[in-house]
């Protein structure tokens, strides 16, 4: 099956896969406080909007992981002190879904700082709806197919296992993925690609 990008909100650790049929020229690169999805040196030149973009930010009160460009603002509010569930509401109503041909939601997560009982959250915003749900078991959303909150079997306990689970998931096209769990240090992050 083919589900497109999705997220794993776990809830003290997330995870996010990239998955494209498409434009597999792609990569998961690890920055301070962020990882960024980006294409690779040899991957042709494209106008799509949608390909580049911060899938994972790190924030002192949270994490935040999605498919696009509304990553940045939910972190941003979040910092700010928003609650989670107000920074994904706020951030998904705002850019809504992909004006491309497939309508593509635009999926998100957000990792509590550990200062609260509810804070972690998955969100979706698609065509004909927006999903924000607290998060107390493993949830999965993705843009396609999958694409309302729906639990998931997740083992990892670590930003790399996270990482790694949700790469070697059983659905086609990966293409790199990233991590975050919440530690006694502050959040560790990591990512795959292969
Ligand atoms: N976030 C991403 O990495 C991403 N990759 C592709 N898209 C969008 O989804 C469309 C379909 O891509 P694909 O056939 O690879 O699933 C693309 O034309 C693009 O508009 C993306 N946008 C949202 O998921």
């Amino acid at each position: 099956m083919y589900v497109g990008r999705f997220v794993v909100v776990a809830p003290s650790l997330a995870a996010y896969r990239v998955s494209s049929r498409s434009f597999p020229n792609r990569r998961a690169r690890a920055r301070e406080g962020a990882v960024t999805v980006e294409p690779t040196p040899d991957a042709p030149e494209t106008s799509n909007p949608y390909i580049a973009y911060n899938c994972l930010r790190t924030t002192d009160r949270g994490a935040v992981i999605g498919n696009g460009s509304h990553v940045d603002p939910i972190a941003e509010k979040l910092a700010r002190g928003y609650p989670a569930r107000d920074a994904l509401v706020e951030a998904l109503h705002a850019l809504d879904y992909e004006k491309d041909d497939y309508d593509t939601p635009r999926v998100a997560g957000v990792v509590g700082d550990g200062s609260a009982v509810d804070e972690s959250y998955v969100g979706v915003v698609r065509r004909d709806a927006l999903l924000v749900e607290s998060v107390e078991e493993p949830t999965l959303v993705a843009t396609y197919e999958k694409n309302r909150p729906e639990p998931v079997a997740f083992d990892a306990e670590s930003a790399e296992a996270a990482a790694r689970e949700v790469y070697e998931m059983d659905f086609e096209h990966p293409i790199a993925a990233a991590g975050v769990a919440r530690t006694d240090a502050g959040f560790e992050t990591a990512v795959v690609n292969e």
